[in-house]
């Protein structure tokens, strides 16, 4: 396409994440059909995140760019760097080869999961042993080799970028015969999936051992807030895993539609990723599943309550009025770590918080149901 239709040499900048040596390919297939004209790829990633994209787009904190180490290779990489000139620091742009470039994308990417999967690690531990892992996460974010940020247990990572981009890096190390170091990362997706399950174990332990028919409120859909993107998000295996047990579900997201959520639960994991024109026209709504606009109706009745995304107005909801209205015992399981635990048990619920010393209630009860 690029090829049809240049008449002058150009400059091709790679912005999605892509396989190492995905340039090499482009530069190919240029080169190859390039009728005398010339070519040069940059590898440019983007490194913003959902819900502070506008910011993240006016204040980068760095941006990369990976070109040739050839004369042609640094003057198409100064010219891209003339461009983010205009408004971001220059000492804020770095240049690499174009691997580095490709791979520092993936390996950032696969770090902040890292830590993501340690802490939630951490705080199966912590639950095990009555530590608290705000508590941990705060002793060790202060090490400034470490760092606080990126350390809060939760539910497990969502969005559409760390796990596939693990399983990118994954691949990339199977192909180049390093298997032990595919096997690292891939523990990283593990823990992960490992943290979705222990939660949906915990609630049906606690609620003795089953949900089959009990009324289950979900606050919060998406895979973060402040955004209404759905894809990857834990939210959906917990639903689904709940539904497995024949719950029946009452989900309240600010930004979610209940179309998009109907269609996430009915869906195959991958088909998400799927163009719109191949996804199934309307794929059939999950009976056991309604989809309101408000918390309290979400909760009204409800034997238990489940937050699964961060929203703020989670935090400052009436839990006095949720549990009047709710059945009795009534049960918040806390995947983002985001209630007061104290308060709440003094209104009388059972709470279960993520990595935090368990309920009285939930000590003898079996981590997994
Ligand atoms: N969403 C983010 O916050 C974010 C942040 C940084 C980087 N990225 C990267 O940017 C890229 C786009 O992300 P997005 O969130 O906009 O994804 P998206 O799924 O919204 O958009 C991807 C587009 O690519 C098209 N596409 C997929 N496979 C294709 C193929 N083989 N040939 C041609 N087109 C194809 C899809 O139809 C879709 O229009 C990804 O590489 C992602 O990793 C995304
Ligand atoms: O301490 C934390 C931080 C995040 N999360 C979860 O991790 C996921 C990803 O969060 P975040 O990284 O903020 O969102 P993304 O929009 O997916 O952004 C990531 O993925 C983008 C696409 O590659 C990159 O550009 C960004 O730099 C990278 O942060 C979400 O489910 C969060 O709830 C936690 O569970 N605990």
């Amino acid at each position: 396409m690029i090829a049809d239709v240049s008449k002058s040499s150009k400059i091709v900048v790679e912005k999605s994440t892509v396989p190492v040596k995905t340039a090499e390919a482009i530069e190919k297939i240029l080169t190859h059909n390039s009728r005398g004209i010339k070519y040069q790829i940059l590898s440019n990633p983007e490194f913003l995140a959902e819900g502070t994209a506008i910011q993240d787009l006016f204040k980068p904190e760095r941006v990369l760019i990976g070109g040739r180490e050839t004369p042609d290779g640094q003057k198409a990489i100064q010219a891209l760097k003339d461009v983010y000139a205009q408004w971001v620091p220059e000492d804020r742009i770095i240049s690499t080869n174009l691997w580095s470039a490709e791979l520092s994308k993936l390996a950032a990417n696969a770090f902040l999961a890292q830590r993501i999967s340690s802490v939630n690690a951490m705080s199966a531990l912590c639950e095990a042993t009555g530590a608290d892992v705000s508590q941990v996460s705060h002793a060790v974010g202060m090490d400034t080799r470490i760092g606080p940020k990126f350390l809060n247990a939760s539910v497990g990572f969502g969005g559409s970028c760390f796990q596939k981009d693990i399983l990118n890096l994954v691949y990339i190390c199977e192909c180049n015969g390093l298997p032990q170091v595919a096997n690292y990362w891939k523990q990283v997706i593990k823990i992960n999936d490992y943290q979705k399950n222990r939660f949906v174990n915990r609630l049906v332990s606690s609620m003795f051992n089953t949900v089959s028919g009990k009324k289950i409120a979900i606050l919060g859909f998406a895979f973060k807030k402040d955004t209404g993107d759905t894809r990857e998000t834990p939210a959906i295996d917990v639903c689904k895993g709940l539904l497995g047990d024949k719950a029946c579900l009452s989900i309240y997201d600010p930004q979610v539609t209940e179309d998009q959520i109907q269609r996430d639960l009915s869906m195959n994991k991958f088909n998400w990723d799927h163009p719109i024109h191949l996804q199934p026209i309307s794929p059939s709504s999950v009976k056991q599943v309604s989809v309101v606009w408000d918390a309290y109706e979400a909760t009204m009745d409800a034997h238990g309550v489940c937050i699964l995304t961060e929203w703020d107005e989670f935090k400052t909801l009436d839990y006095q009025r949720i549990f009047d209205n709710m059945q009795k015992p009534a049960f918040v399981f806390d995947g983002r770590n985001i209630v007061n635990v104290d308060k709440l048990r003094e209104i009388g619920f059972i709470v279960y918080s993520m990595g935090k010393p368990l309920d009285p209630w939930l000590k003898d009860m079996p981590a997994v149901a």
